[in-house]
């Protein structure tokens, strides 16, 4: 059973920061993964604040199991050192990924970084979620650190969609916690659960398609040429947990896209995630960060548009007709979506802003 309304703002541990009651929506266009052992990686991180929305010091998989000390100590190390990363001012969050609560390492993962760096912390990722429980378990270690700690500010906590029950479970990871900032998608190893029969890091797969129709029944026909069109593998469960964080106040993101070489489907991948409610991506090399703060960025010409309904939809009911469409309240809420998110953007990225701004007022001729 869930806890009662009345303990749900409850800290879970004497002198244990108070709960958010709404989860901060700060920018986090990209989410910037590197591993903390890897000295040439960690040494890009100082010249990437500021550039990129979250630094993420990983130290799950892709990080080798003789290096996990190595990299929980780099982390502590880089969060302690590092002007402008993470905490509630940093010019870019500072997150974590932790190893899996069934590891040998997610223990000490926790309680070392959040006595050394907890006040520059912002997220702690816990990834191959199953459940409400594992949620519940961090959320009361966390709780219990805080504590000892002294910190005044609780760390919120991000899921990763690694695994079928994680996803059938996705609506109670969602509410299992207050400190609950979001939920990625993890292709890899949401595929190998599955059972899925693809060997990549997220994107599509050439043979999950589907075939233009034949003329006519004939052989000939059947045998010709016929156009085939890509289906996107991770649209079910994008679209589930985009459902799942907005209805829980929660930012859903795509995750990983192995594939560093193919910027360009990388980009559409991204691009496909925003357009279906996400806020960001994993951002694996540097090369990748561009595009994810493009991606997630509204066009000018997004902005421009739904500036001009606000203006013209008044006091925000009824129908008018805008370039020969109809706009009504319900486009009109969309386009605050685009709004919102531009003001949100432009009060942390400069050369968004001048963007923005130059913009002709809404009303005035183009
Ligand atoms: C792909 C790799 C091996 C290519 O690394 P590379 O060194 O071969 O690439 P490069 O093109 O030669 O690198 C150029 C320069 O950029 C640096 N560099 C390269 N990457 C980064 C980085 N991230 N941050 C900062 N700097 C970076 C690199 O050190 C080098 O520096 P240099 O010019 O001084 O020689 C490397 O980029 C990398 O290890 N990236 C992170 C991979 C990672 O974190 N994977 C785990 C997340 S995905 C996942 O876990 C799945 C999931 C969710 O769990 C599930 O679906 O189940
Ligand atoms: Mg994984």
């Amino acid at each position: 059973m869930s806890r009662s309304a009345k303990d749900f703002f409850r800290p879970l541990a004497v002198g244990a920061p108070l709960p958010v009651r709404e989860v901060p929506a700060r920018p986090s266009r990209a989410i910037h993964f590197f591993d903390p052992s890897n000295a040439k990686m960690a040494g890009k991180v100082p010249g990437m604040v500021g550039t990129v929305d979250v630094l993420l010091g990983n130290l799950e998989d892709a990080v080798k199991a003789d290096n996990k000390v190595a990299a929980r100590e780099g982390l502590v190390r880089i969060g302690q050192e590092t002007e402008g990363l993470g905490g509630p001012d940093g010019r870019s969050q500072l997150w974590t990924r932790v190893n899996a609560l069934d590891s040998p390492w997610a223990l000490d993962d926790l309680t070392t970084l959040v006595p050394a760096i907890g006040h520059k912390l912002d997220v702690v990722m816990v990834p191959k979620v199953e459940g409400a429980e594992d949620i519940h378990y961090v959320d009361r270690l966390l709780a219990q650190l805080e504590a000892k700690a002294g910190l005044d500010r609780p760390i919120l906590v991000h899921a990763i969609l690694e695994t079928a029950r994680g996803v059938a479970d996705i609506e109670e990871i969602c509410a299992a916690s207050p400190r609950m900032q979001g939920l990625s998608l993890g292709p890899a190893d949401l595929a190998a659960d599955r059972r899925m029969k693809t060997t990549r890091v997220g994107g599509g797969h050439p043979g999950y398609l589907v075939r233009q129709d034949p003329v006519d029944g004939s052989p000939e026909a059947i045998g010709a040429a016929r156009a085939t069109y890509q289906q996107d593998l991770w649209h079910y469960t994008i679209a589930r947990m985009v459902d799942a964080c907005a209805m829980h106040g929660l930012s859903p993101y795509y995750g990983p896209f192995g594939d560093i070489a193919d910027t360009v489907a990388c980009e559409d991948q991204f691009r496909n995630a925003f357009l279906l409610g996400c806020v960001g991506t994993w951002t694996l090399h540097p090369k990748q960060v561009d595009i994810a703060r493009r991606v997630f960025s509204p066009s000018v010409e997004d902005v421009a548009h739904a500036r001009r309904v606000v203006a013209a939809m008044g006091d925000g009911t009824g129908a008018v007709m805008l370039d020969g469409k109809m706009e009504d309240d319900a486009s009109l809420k969309q386009c605050l979506v685009m709004v919102d998110l531009a003001d949100q953007l432009g009060a942390i990225d400069p050369d968004l802003k001048a963007q923005y701004d130059a913009i002709p007022a809404a009303g005035a001729s183009a």
